[in-house]
């Protein structure tokens, strides 16, 4: 997945070639301006407002108690850039957009752009970071209201990548039991369970998480095939020989190598012989000499959130591969996900 500027003509593409527009700029100007008023947008309902159909600025503004004159000037950036149409005299949200920009679909990604408006601000730490390599460990600064904002945000993140893994994953055929590590509202589980009709799971998540987690997951309907169970992956004993699919999706890239591969040992005793132990995150490059690779640009950006926000930062698929050999589990080949570019599942067999 590229980001940043694309030329749309010819003579675009030859200016970019050329080197004759400041990429830098585009790169950051127009990307996190737009993200803020996508952000803004949402947030206040702007796309809520449009849910039945096709509304003048004025309409809007007053259904949401927003500005008119800023109202319009959001709607015509949002309109620049696809996300509204306009016709006969009114704004309409994209079709394209709906799935995505309605709190009632089960696409939506609203809570996510929520939970940014959190994430934005501690990227202001950037600077102050890369003098001094001071992070923040957000599982332990999160208010009650921010973990609430953080699993509502997780759950909108996950329900593509999950809806795909859950296709691509190969549990054994007679798994059972799957053990889904930092799991938050579940939806991998389900989407697992609901692909694996014998499997239950339990999701071990941080006690703090779990009173929103609980409140999604009970939305799926799953009732007791997939449970919460309060503990630290770091710290708990996972069990010996007792399930048949491990799976920590998105976690990795909070824990440094040394927990990493403790945990992996800890998967591999917890695993019954020929369960299956998958890592799903974003993946780093393993050198910089595969910098140019596209499926590691994703990996690369957050490797730097990530060491700002949690002291660790995304791993490459060697080094988890690496974890997987070092407690007595086969790699398999990674299975790179088209809804997410950039994460890989990474998943290892424990020999019978
Ligand atoms: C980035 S979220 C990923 C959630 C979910 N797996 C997904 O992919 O959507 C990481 C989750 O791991 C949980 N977590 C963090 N540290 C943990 C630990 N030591 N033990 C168990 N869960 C942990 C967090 O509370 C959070 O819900």
């Amino acid at each position: 997945m590229r980001l940043g500027a694309h030329a749309e003509t010819v003579l675009e593409w030859l200016a970019l070639r050329l080197n004759l527009g400041p990429k830098p700029l585009a790169d950051t100007q127009a990307a996190f301006q737009f993200a803020r008023i996508i952000m803004a947008a949402s947030r206040a309902g702007l796309f809520e407002a449009l849910q039945s159909g096709g509304r003048t600025a004025e309409e809007i503004a007053a259904s949401r108690g927003t500005d008119p004159r800023a109202t319009g000037k959001v709607l015509d950036a949002l309109l620049a850039h696809g996300y509204l149409r306009f016709r006969n005299g009114r704004y309409e949200l994209n079709r394209l957009f709906r799935k995505w920009l309605l709190a009632d679909s089960p696409h939506t990604v609203v809570h996510k752009l929520d939970f940014q408006e959190i994430e934005w601000r501690w990227t202001e730490g950037f600077d102050q970071w890369l003098y001094d390599g001071t992070a923040r460990d957000m599982h332990r600064t999160l208010g009650p209201n921010e973990w609430r904002r953080y699993q509502w945000g997780m759950r909108d993140f996950s329900t593509a990548p999950a809806t795909e893994l859950a296709w691509r994953a190969r549990p054994p055929k007679s798994a059972r039991a799957l053990l889904d590590i930092g799991g938050s509202h579940g939806f991998y589980s389900v989407q697992l369970c609901r692909r694996h009709p014998e499997m239950t799971a339990t999701i071990l998540e941080l006690p703090e998480a779990i009173p929103t987690a609980a409140e999604i997951l009970a939305r799926e309907g799953m009732g007791s095939r997939v449970v919460h169970r309060a503990g630290n992956a770091l710290e708990d004993d996972l069990g010996t020989n007792t399930y048949d699919a491990v799976l920590i999706a998105n976690l990795v890239h909070h824990f440094d190598a040394d927990q990493n591969l403790r945990l992996a040992q800890k998967v591999a005793r917890a695993l019954r012989p020929g369960g299956v132990f998958m890592v799903m995150d974003a993946v780093r490059i393993a050198s910089p000499a595969e910098a140019d690779r596209p499926d590691r640009r994703l990996g690369a950006v957050l490797d730097v959130y990530f060491a700002l926000t949690s002291t660790s930062g995304t791993w490459s698929v060697e080094a988890v591969q690496e974890w997987q050999r070092a407690a007595g589990l086969r790699p398999l080949r990674p299975v790179w996900l088209q809804t997410m570019p950039g994460a890989a599942l990474l998943s290892a067999i424990r020999p019978d």
